[in-house]
């Protein structure tokens, strides 16, 4: 008798908007579980390389657009995790609006995360999830600590932030990603809190018993 294959992996998907807590959510969610038996892949990463492009160009790109994501080597990249095979995610420099020159190899694992301001935006991307989470926060909240993180983290402005805020990110996110939330299993209000990341933890838990 053949020994009997593995259950495929568990996929899931975590979206929400700039600031709304998703990174924080998903590191909890990846301890709860156990980081050796995730994959995760960040959306961050999947960003357009402009190359063509000079620096100031690159800075007026509209970086909230689905366009301004690179879909086909997101979409192989799942399948291939999906599938049982690692890949190399690219590396994104925020500072330089460009794809570094390194990648990082994310190994196969039972449990898949995927996790973006639009990670639940692709109809095949979204068919291959277990579970969709949307992580909700207020748009004042998300502003505040977008402004803190993206002065502190991602070399700009203050006026740079503000000015890109207004232009692209907040008008984007009302079209792009909170309709997203529609396809949510779950939606965390308030982010990254105990009572929503324990009943999440436990239903994976479940999901692979
Ligand atoms: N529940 C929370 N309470 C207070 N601060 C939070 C909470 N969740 C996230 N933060 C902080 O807000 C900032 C943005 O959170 P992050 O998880 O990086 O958001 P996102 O990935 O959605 O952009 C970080 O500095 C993080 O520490
Ligand atoms: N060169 C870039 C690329 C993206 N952004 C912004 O990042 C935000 C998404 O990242 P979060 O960690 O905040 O979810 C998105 O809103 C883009 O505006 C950027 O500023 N520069």
């Amino acid at each position: 008798m053949s020994p009997a294959l593995p259950p495929p992996p568990f996929i899931i998907g975590i979206a929400g908007g700039s600031g709304s807590g998703k990174s924080t959510v998903t590191r909890r969610l990846v301890e709860a579980i156990g980081p050796e038996h995730v994959a995760l892949l960040v959306q961050d990463n999947y960003y357009r390389d402009q190359p063509q492009l000079s620096a100031a160009q690159r800075s007026q790109t509209n970086y909230d657009h689905p366009d301004a994501f690179d879909w086909a080597l997101l979409r192989e990249h799942l399948a291939a995790l999906d599938q049982g095979r690692p890949v190399a995610m690219p590396h994104y420099d925020f500072a330089t609006h460009r794809r570094a020159d390194h990648s990082q190899t994310v190994a196969a694992a039972p449990v898949i995360v995927l996790e973006g301001i639009l990670a639940l935006h692709d109809a095949a991307l979204r068919e291959r999830m277990a579970l969709k989470l949307f992580v909700d926060t207020d748009g004042d909240i998300r502003f505040i600590r977008r402004l803190e993180r993206d002065i502190a983290e991602r070399g700009r402005t203050l006026q740079q932030v503000v000015a890109q805020y207004l232009a692209t990110v907040r008008p984007m996110h009302q079209q792009f990603v909170e309709p997203t939330r529609r396809f949510a299993d779950v939606i965390l209000p308030h982010g990254a809190n105990d009572p929503a990341l324990e009943l999440v933890a436990a239903r994976v838990a479940a999901a692979r018993r």
